[in-house]
């Protein structure tokens, strides 16, 4: 395993700031003889992408209903790209924890959202990588030939999740539902204990293990040998590079979000933080405690977000006069042991999707790699400049390769900008989009791993139309 890998992170990374290396779009891409040959027969697109501002749960976004989040999205989607509601013809979006009252949330966000009553939508769940499984559902929905224009995104809201009675007390309350007789009442309230009172309470924890995700990333982090200060050194390195994309105003994805009653407007992500290193030192481990080296400033935090993009057929884009940001070229899904390779899906994903595509990791211009915590991340790039797990886990000769890391999440990650699980994927493809642009690239990988051990990878070309931001 490369011991210098981390090192170079930290010194590339003060070095390369994202104000620099901005140039218009001077590249010629051009339809007729594209690297990535489309496999679909439709080449289909990607128009755009925006999301509500992330913010910190418990904020101000703390009193809403998460459809009401995807809502905005959704309108702010359609305001955005100036495409009339009719033309949508189906929805797919993405939630993990569910709001009980609106379990098909992409039809609750629709209705409110002011779509026709005949536009269907129905809701997928994919843990953290759910709006990839939206886009990609999308892309088969339209390459079967059963719909030509489809909006995808997803929604999370951790400001408010379902807290469910004890199981005891749940088994009481529903065959009290059903007693006839006062009598067979005063039998069944005889049999309460004050223990059913005891809540249930979610946790962000893989069910198969019990285990949550950040004490799953800390075993990670040590296993692969990622230090405590490596970790803390690459959360401040997301911080900053986010900071740098949100004051040079990069973040224009963001459609800002007026709260209810209220004359306040929510216009910018609120978890972007810039600490001083020595800081990060002195906070506690969050999960494995006391001695472990995951803590809350080097992982992602609990964030309220959605997000929405608009995917179709080139033909239909050109009816529509539209302008689009990206080809949507390929794709693949991993899964692993969900037990020791919770967290490795990037690692899974690139090769896979690089090789379906006919790339190399050299071909990528964009690297947008989802940052549950700073230690998976460190954890995922060792993997991938390792032959030895290239041989020991993947089957594979010699070992994936490690990115170039000027290439790498260049407006910040989850880390920074947060982690609204289900409507991250939609992030990370538009953020794609729009460095293509900045940074005059052509191709951009996107990577992700989610609860269940699973992962994605997809392969995006900037469309030779993606000028505006
Ligand atoms: C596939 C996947 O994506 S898996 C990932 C799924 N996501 C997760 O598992 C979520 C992981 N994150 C969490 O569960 C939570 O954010 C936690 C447990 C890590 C932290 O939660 P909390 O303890 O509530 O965090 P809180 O915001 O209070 O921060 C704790 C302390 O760290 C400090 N802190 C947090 N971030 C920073 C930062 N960037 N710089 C400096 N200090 C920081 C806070 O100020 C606070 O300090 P204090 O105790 O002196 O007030």
């Amino acid at each position: 395993m490369a011991s210098n890998l981390l090192k170079n992170i930290v010194k590339l990374d003060t070095r390369v700031s994202v104000s620099q290396n901005v140039c218009l779009p001077i590249r010629c891409l051009s339809t007729a003889s594209p690297r990535v040959k489309d496999k679909t027969g439709k080449n289909i697109v990607f128009v755009d992408g925006v999301r509500t501002p992330f913010l910190l749960s418990g904020t101000d976004y703390a009193s809403l209903m998460p459809h009401q989040l995807a809502k905005e999205a959704l309108i702010g989607l359609m305001r955005k790209t100036n495409v009339p509601r009719e033309v949508v013809e189906y929805i797919v979006y993405g939630t993990v924890i569910q709001e009980v009252k609106t379990s098909n949330i992409g039809r609750e966000a629709a209705l409110a959202a002011g779509f026709p009553n005949s536009v269907p939508a129905h809701t997928v769940t994919m843990a953290c990588i759910s709006s990839n499984q939206g886009i990609t559902t999308g892309i088969g929905l339209i390459a079967a030939g059963a719909y030509d224009v489809i909006v995808a995104g997803g929604v999370e809201f951790m400001s408010d999740v379902p807290i469910r009675h004890s199981r005891k007390m749940r088994s009481l309350l529903l065959r009290a539902n059903k007693a006839k007789t006062p009598l067979d009442k005063l039998k069944l309230l005889s049999t309460f204990r004050p223990d059913f009172l005891l809540p249930e309470l979610p946790a962000v924890a893989e069910f198969s293990s019990g285990e949550t995700m950040g004490f799953s990333a800390d075993r990670l982090a040590a296993s692969f040998k990622v230090s405590r200060e490596e970790q803390d050194q690459y959360a401040v390195r997301s911080h900053t590079m986010a900071k740098e994309a949100q004051d040079n105003g990069y973040l224009t994805d963001i459609v800002p979000f007026r709260l209810p009653n209220s004359s306040k407007v929510i216009e910018k992500d609120n978890g972007i933080r810039v600490s001083p290193i020595d800081k990060l030192a002195k906070l506690k481990a969050a999960f494995v405690k006391p001695h472990g080296t995951v803590t809350a400033a080097n992982s992602s935090f609990l964030t309220d977000g959605a997000s929405a993009c608009l995917i179709m057929t080139e033909e239909k884009a050109k009816q529509l006069g539209l302008k689009p940001k990206l080809y949507l070229r390929d794709f693949t899904y991993v899964a692993q042991d969900p037990i020791d390779q919770l967290l490795l899906g990037p690692t899974y994903a690139t090769p896979k999707v690089l090789e379906k595509a006919g790339l190399s990791v050299n071909d990528i211009d964009v690297w947008e790699v989802h940052e549950a915590f700073a230690g998976q991340i460190l954890a995922n790039l060792k993997a991938m400049d390792s032959d030895w797990f290239a041989q020991k886990y993947m089957n594979r000769k010699s070992k994936v390769g490690v990115p170039d890391l000027s290439k790498w999440n260049k407006w910040g990650g989850s880390l920074s900008i947060g982690h609204p699980f289900a409507a991250t994927g939609v992030r990370l493809t538009v953020h794609t989009a729009n460095r293509l642009v900045r940074e005059d690239g052509q191709f951009g990988l996107i990577a992700a791993c989610a609860a269940g051990g699973q992962g994605v990878g997809m392969i995006v070309e900037r469309h030779p139309d993606a000028t505006a931001l």
